[in-house]
């Protein structure tokens, strides 16, 4: 990414011109309608779909704020809690996730759509985790770092972007075969994702794939999962400069 135009208090918001971007890979609501186009037109539902995530997209990465050395320096920090503290992008964020869902998992919008369970990765997937879970008709189980869970656990250790962390999921928390879509806030290295995807799937969940707010694409994180992987936004492109 470009250096940024920083602010006073050393946030800065992501450029107008990277908000209409969506993953590394093209992105799915795009592919879907070009494909209808090629048929003769988009289903009317569908195509109003695509265009409320467009918009939402380009609200939610303008709400973002980027922090250069946080929390080590050489890291440049996506701070997501803007998105939460207004309503207007905290509804826009779930409303958001539930057309990506649909779209990419072909599952019906909403409380029908046959996701059983989201896993939400501690902390900040258990900001919209449960809130998307209601919305989908599915249950919400997280995961959670080590030592917090009582009964019996399974564990894995990983690395990620800052450091080496450690979780784990109650080992009754998901029946076999349900259906899993395991979210996040951001997808940096994949340390995090990998290792939850490796205890859903101890746990016998059918791991449907994978959604998260945000990409560091620079990271190339996607490459550590072995199941779908779906993202709002674009991320970093590259690392911070220094
Ligand atoms: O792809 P990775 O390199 O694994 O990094 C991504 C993870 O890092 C952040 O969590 P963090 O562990 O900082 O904890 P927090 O959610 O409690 O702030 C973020 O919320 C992801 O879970
Ligand atoms: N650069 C980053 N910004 C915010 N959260 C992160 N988690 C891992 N890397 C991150």
């Amino acid at each position: 990414m470009s250096a940024l135009p920083l602010q006073d208090d050393s946030s800065s918001s992501h450029p107008a011109s990277s908000t209409s971007t969506s993953t590394s890979t093209p992105d799915p609501t795009a592919l879907t309608a070009s494909s209808h186009a090629a048929q003769g037109g988009l289903a009317p539902a569908h195509a109003a779909r695509s265009t409320e995530l467009a918009r939402l997209k380009v609200d939610l990465k303008n709400g973002l704020r980027q922090y250069p050395d946080f929390p080590t320096p050489g890291i440049l920090f996506e701070d997501i809690m803007p998105l939460f503290s207004s309503h207007t992008l905290f509804t826009g964020l779930v409303r958001a996730l539930e057309l990506q869902v649909a779209d990419v998992f072909h599952t019906q919008l909403g409380v029908h759509s046959d996701v059983d369970v989201v896993v939400g990765l501690e902390s900040r997937g258990f900001l919209f985790g449960p809130t998307l879970a209601l919305r989908l008709g599915a249950g919400f189980v997280p995961v959670r770092k080590q030592g917090k869970l009582p009964g019996n656990v399974e564990t894995e250790t990983f690395k990620k972007e800052y450091g080496e962390d450690v979780f784990q999921m109650q080992i009754d928390a998901i029946k076999p075969g349900a259906k899993v879509v395991i979210v996040d806030d951001i997808i940096a290295t994949g340390g995090s994702a990998a290792a939850a995807g490796n205890l859903v799937k101890k746990l016998g969940g059918n791991l449907l794939g994978y959604i998260f707010i945000m990409e560091l694409d620079f990271l190339k994180g996607r490459d550590k999962l072995d199941a779908p992987v779906h993202t709002l936004l674009s991320g970093q492109e590259e690392g911070l400069k220094s």
